[in-house]
C-alpha cells in the first residue's frame, strides 16, 4: 500500500514538474543545458562558407542563406529579425548577425552561425560532429542546394535592383518600376523589333554556346535627356523578368574595381551604365575599362544570360572603339517627341485619343518644334484634370521652348556639317535629337564592317542592328 502511495506521489510530482517546465518555457533552458553537456563529449569540425571568394560571389553562400532563412528552427531562436515579405501582409524571418541556428539531417544535429566580421565580411559557419561528417556532409550540402533552388524558383517574381556601394560590393532593393513597353511612347515598329530581339536572345542559349560566345547582348541607348532611355531599361527588365545592376561609375575607383563588380553580377540580369559620354570624362574609369565590360575574356568568367545597356546623350563624344561591331549589338536612338509620340503620351497621360487642339499641335510639330517626352509628360501630369488646359500648356511650351530647342539644334547641326563634309543627313531623329548624328569616325566604322542598317528613314536611325 505504502509503495502504491509512493508511486502515486512520484507520478504527481513528475506531472507537476512537467507542467512547470512546459508552461514556463523552462524546458528550453533544460534542453540547452543538455545540449551543452552533450557537446562536451563530442569533437566538432567547422566549415566556413564566405560570401565572396576573392572577387566572385560565392553562390553556396546565397543558397545557404536562402535555406537557413526557411528553417522552422529560426522561429525557436532567442532572437531573430522580422521583415515584411513580398505581399504587404506577409512577415518573413531573417537571421541576425552572429545568430546561431540548429538543423537536423538524417538524425544528425548541425549548427550554423551567421557570421560577420568588423570589416563587414559575411560568412556562414557550419559546425558538425566529426562522427557524423563522413555520413552526412555530402548529402546535407546537396540537400541545401535542392531546397534553396526550389525556394529561389518560387521567389523569382521578386526582381531586384542592385546598386554598387563602396568596397566593390552590390546592395539590392526590390525592383518594382512600373514602366513597361506598353506605356513607353515609341514607334510600334521599333518597339516590336526590340521585343523580338530580346525574345530571340532569351531563346538563344544553345545557339550562343555552339558559336562559342558568351550568352549576352548589349544595347546602346542614345538621345537627349528626358526621352525615355532609363524608362526603357526598366521596361526591358520587366519584359525579361531580369534583375537590374545599375553601375554608378562615380563610386568605382578604377578599372579593376569595375571588373570585380562585373564578376559579382548574377545571370538573368540587365547591367546598366548610364550617361556614358558624361561620366567617361569625369571618372577614374577609362574607356578601355568600360570596354572590358563587353570583352569576352572577362565576361566568360561571369554569369551568362546578361543584357548590357549603355546610355548616352550623343554618340559623337564617345570613343569609336566603344561602337565597334560585336561590342554593342544594338543601337537605339531616342528622339525628341514627334506628333505620333505626343499622341501616345496624350492617350496615356490624359486619356485623350482625339482632341480639337490636335491639328494645331500637329502643325507646330511639322514646323520642327519639339520637346522631350519628359517635358511634355510633366505638363500633362500637372494639368491632368483638364485635357484642354494641358494641351494649351503643351502648345505654349512647344511654341516657346520647342523653337528655341530647334534653333539650338540647327546651329549644332551646322557646326557638325562644318566639321566634316562627310557628315550626312539631319541629326538623328525627325524630332531633332541632340545626339543622333554619326561622327565621321563612326561612319567609317560602319562602312568598314558593313553594318546593317534596318531602314534608311528617320525611323531607321532609331534602330541600328549591328547583329552578330
Ligand atoms: N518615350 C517616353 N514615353 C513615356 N514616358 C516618357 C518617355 N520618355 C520620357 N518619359 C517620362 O519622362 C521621365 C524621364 O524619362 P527618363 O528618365 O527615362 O529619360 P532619360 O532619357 O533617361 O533622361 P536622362 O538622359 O536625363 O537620364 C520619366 O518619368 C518617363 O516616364
Ligand atoms: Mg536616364
Amino acid at each position: 500500500m505504502g509503495r502504491i502511495l509512493w508511486l502515486l506521489g512520484a507520478g504527481i510530482v513528475l506531472f507537476l514538474v512537467r507542467i512547470v517546465l512546459f508552461k514556463t518555457g523552462l524546458i528550453h533552458m533544460v534542453k540547452k543545458w543538455r545540449r551543452t553537456i552533450v557537446d562536451l563529449f563530442h569533437v566538432y569540425q567547422h566549415y566556413k562558407v564566405p560570401e565572396f571568394n576573392e572577387v566572385q560571389e560565392n553562390h553556396l553562400y546565397r543558397k545557404v542563406y536562402t535555406y537557413l532563412n526557411s528553417l522552422s528552427s529560426i522561429e525557436d531562436s532567442d532572437f531573430t529579425n522580422l521583415f515584411t515579405g513580398k505581399k504587404s501582409n506577409e512577415i518573413v524571418l531573417r537571421l541576425d548577425r552572429n545568430q546561431v541556428v540548429g538543423d537536423e539531417f538524417l538524425g544528425a544535429r548541425v549548427c550554423w552561425t551567421n557570421g560577420e566580421d568588423e570589416n563587414g565580411a559575411k560568412s556562414f559557419v557550419l559546425k558538425i560532429r566529426i562522427a557524423d561528417k563522413r555520413r552526412i556532409l555530402g548529402p546535407y550540402l546537396q540537400h541545401i542546394h535542392t531546397v534553396a533552388d526550389e525556394l529561389e524558383q518560387r521567389n523569382t517574381e521578386l526582381k531586384k535592383l542592385f546598386i554598387n556601394v563602396k568596397n566593390k560590393r552590390w546592395r539590392s532593393i526590390p525592383f518594382n518600376h512600373p514602366c513597361t513597353f506598353d506605356n513607353i511612347a515609341m514607334e510600334t515598329d521599333l518597339k516590336n523589333k526590340v521585343k523580338s530581339d530580346l525574345e530571340s536572345f532569351l531563346k538563344g542559349k544553345q545557339y550562343y554556346n555552339r558559336l562559342g560566345r558568351v550568352w549576352k547582348r548589349s544595347y546602346l541607348l542614345y538621345g537627349p535627356s528626358g526621352t525615355g532611355k532609363s524608362s526603357f531599361v526598366a521596361a526591358m527588365a520587366n519584359f525579361l523578368d531580369y534583375d537590374v545592376y545599375d553601375v554608378d561609375l562615380s563610386k568605382v575607383a578604377d578599372d579593376s574595381d569595375l571588373k570585380m563588380l562585373l564578376l559579382q553580377t548574377r545571370g538573368k540580369s540587365v547591367i546598366v551604365i548610364e550617361d556614358l559620354d558624361r561620366l567617361a570624362k569625369s571618372t577614374a574609369v577609362s574607356v578601355s575599362g568600360i570596354l572590358n565590360f563587353t570583352d569576352s575574356i572577362l565576361t566568360s568568367c561571369a554569369a551568362d544570360e546578361r543584357i548590357m545597356v549603355f546610355t548616352m546623350t550623343g554618340k559623337e563624344n564617345i570613343d569609336p572603339a566603344m561602337l565597334r561591331p560585336g561590342r554593342v549589338d544594338v543601337h537605339i536612338h531616342f528622339p525628341l517627341c514627334d506628333f505620333t509620340a505626343f499622341k501616345t503620351l496624350a492617350n496615356s497621360y490624359l486619356g485623350v485619343k482625339e482632341h480639337k487642339l490636335f491639328p494645331q499641335v500637329e502643325g507646330i510639330f511639322q514646323n520642327g518644334a519639339s520637346l522631350s517626352p519628359a517635358e511634355i509628360g510633366e505638363l500633362m501630369i500637372a494639368n491632368r484634370s483638364s485635357p484642354t488646359r494641358a494641351l494649351k500648356y503643351v502648345i505654349n511650351a512647344l511654341q516657346r521652348d520647342g523653337n528655341v530647342r530647334r534653333s539650338f539644334l540647327e546651329n549644332g547641326s551646322r557646326r557638325s556639317e562644318d566639321a566634316s563634309s562627310e557628315m550626312s543627313g539631319p541629326l538623328c531623329g525627325g524630332g531633332g535629337g541632340g545626339g543622333g548624328g554619326s561622327s565621321p569616325g563612326v561612319k567609317e566604322f560602319r562602312k568598314l564592317y558593313g553594318l546593317l542598317r534596318i531602314k534608311s528613314s528617320r525611323k531607321s536611325e532609331s534602330y541600328d542592328a549591328a547583329r552578330d
